[in-house]
């Protein structure tokens, strides 16, 4: 048995709510039972839509959900052990097994529960849970219990998201003429605005409204001191002029993957910035990769990516009906491509995804560049490890690196590699939060070794 709270061959321990007064503590004591009781309430909210759709079996299905979902409430409140998994998707296995290795972690002294496991491993199970609880009630199983929050933050974030299109068709009119510098420069900014789209995650807020409501280029140099890691250069320099291996056959323009995050004005800044790498000829295509159910309250399905697409499309502004209609022809054509694989929605770290996922370790061996955005990514990306900020994010990565790779990522957890000696002591004395107040961010990147 391994103590949880010491480093196994130089990996320090997971975060967890084990440690009492840590974010992962206050995550898991105040701010899941929040989440998951207003998933409660949406459901009751619903009770005579289902109703109206499916009858008496929509409201068996409403009562049996609550009841399932306020059971596990319970559970995670009272520090219970971790069930395994009873709907038969095709991750359940996947989830049981991964349940049986947190327990042979811990030997057989204790239960693997909600308080006394890594934090990364309890927050996604919640979301599943949420998940088979639905599964296990077919005639709402396809409802999205965070689809309102969802929609909401996009129409709360429709001005800078008009901003944004119209920013976008100023480059294209004069696109044949810009120099490579200059399209670095463009490519700089929405890279940034990507970045910052970050903010709005309404997992860290529990639900509340977190939208853009300031201008996203105008507010860029003003968050630049913000910014604790910048490797935009060598995510510039890896997409401008790709490694090629000898020989390669590669067409040109490079392929870069999107690990995406929230939807909402997140997802917009996102689509903003494919379609720039597309029409620039830096990209010749681009994949997304969402989740294949709803996660983290505000990250993107496929209903979410449609969605938005057809939201653009019948905007009443110029610039961003036209932008709709540009992003539908990218996905018609294949030029954008639209992914979401289970692994995603699964609590592994990112390091064990060439054993656990190799289908999608080799998808992603095939970008020249891949950008993960966000905080839960970050945390996947290091393991969600108990790290000294000065180790190297290719440290923490214990051997993850399909691609050149960046995280871009507003900090909202206590995990922060790759910083200068002292930087952390110094944020600490400025603002003890810097590291979970979401005002903090990084572009951080990583390429593997040239062979
Ligand atoms: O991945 P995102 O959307 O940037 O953030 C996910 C998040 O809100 O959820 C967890 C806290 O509940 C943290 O990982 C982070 O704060
Ligand atoms: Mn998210």
């Amino acid at each position: 048995m391994i103590a949880a709270d010491q480093p196994v061959d130089g990996v320090p321990p997971s975060l967890s709510a084990r440690v009492i007064g840590s974010f992962a503590f206050l995550t898991v004591k105040d701010r899941l039972p929040t989440i998951l009781t207003k998933v409660i309430d949406t459901i009751h909210r619903n009770k005579n839509k289902f109703l109206e759709e499916y009858g008496e079996n929509g409201i068996d299905a409403e009562k049996q959900t609550i009841s399932l979902l306020s059971k596990m409430r319970n559970e995670l409140q009272t520090d219970k052990p971790i069930l395994l998994l009873t709907d038969n998707l095709q991750d359940t296995e996947s989830w049981n097994e991964y349940m049986r290795r947190q327990q042979r972690l811990l030997g057989d002294q204790e239960s693997v529960s909600w308080f006394k496991c890594p934090w990364l491993y309890v927050e996604c199970y919640m979301y599943r849970r949420i998940q088979e609880a639905l599964i296990l009630n077919p005639p709402i199983s396809s409802f999205d219990v965070f689809k309102e929050v969802k929609t909401q933050s996009f129409f709360d974030s429709q001005k800078a998201a008009m901003t944004l299109c119209t920013y976008l068709a100023d480059i294209y009119k004069n696109m044949e003429k810009l120099s490579k510098d200059q399209l670095g420069e463009y490519f700089n900014k929405l890279l940034q605005v990507s970045l910052w789209g970050n903010k709005c995650d309404l997992s860290i807020s529990a639900g509340q409204e977190n939208s853009q409501k300031t201008s996203p280029i105008d507010s860029l140099n003003s968050l630049q001191a913000f910014v604790l890691v910048d490797d935009s250069n060598r995510v510039w320099s890896a997409l401008s002029s790709p490694q090629r291996q000898a020989g390669s056959v590669k067409p040109a323009g490079a392929r870069v993957d999107i690990v995406l995050d929230n939807a909402g004005f997140e997802l917009v800044t996102d689509l903003i910035l494919a379609d720039f790498l597309v029409s620039s000829g830096l990209a010749r295509q681009v994949h997304l990769h969402g989740k294949c159910f709803p996660w983290f309250v505000s990250d993107v399905t496929a209903n979410d990516f449609q969605w938005t697409i057809r939201q653009a499309m019948a905007a009443n502004h110029r610039w961003m009906s036209k932008s709709g209609a540009q992003w539908q022809k990218y996905v018609k054509e294949g030029v954008w491509c639209y992914h979401d694989h289970p692994f995603w929605t699964q609590p592994h770290e990112f390091c064990d995804m060439a054993a656990d996922a190799p289908d999608l370790y080799a998808a992603l061996q095939e970008a020249d560049l891949v950008l993960f955005k966000g905080d839960l990514n970050y945390r996947k990306l290091t393991g969600d490890r108990d790290w000294d900020h000065t180790v190297d994010f290719s440290t923490a990565l214990r051997g993850f690196e399909p691609a050149p790779l960046c995280s871009l990522r507003t900090l909202k957890a206590d995990v922060q590699v790759g910083l200068q000696p002292g930087q952390g002591q110094k944020l600490a004395t400025q603002d003890p939060n810097w590291m979970t107040s979401g005002k903090h961010a990084v572009i951080q990147f990583h390429s593997p070794k040239a062979e």
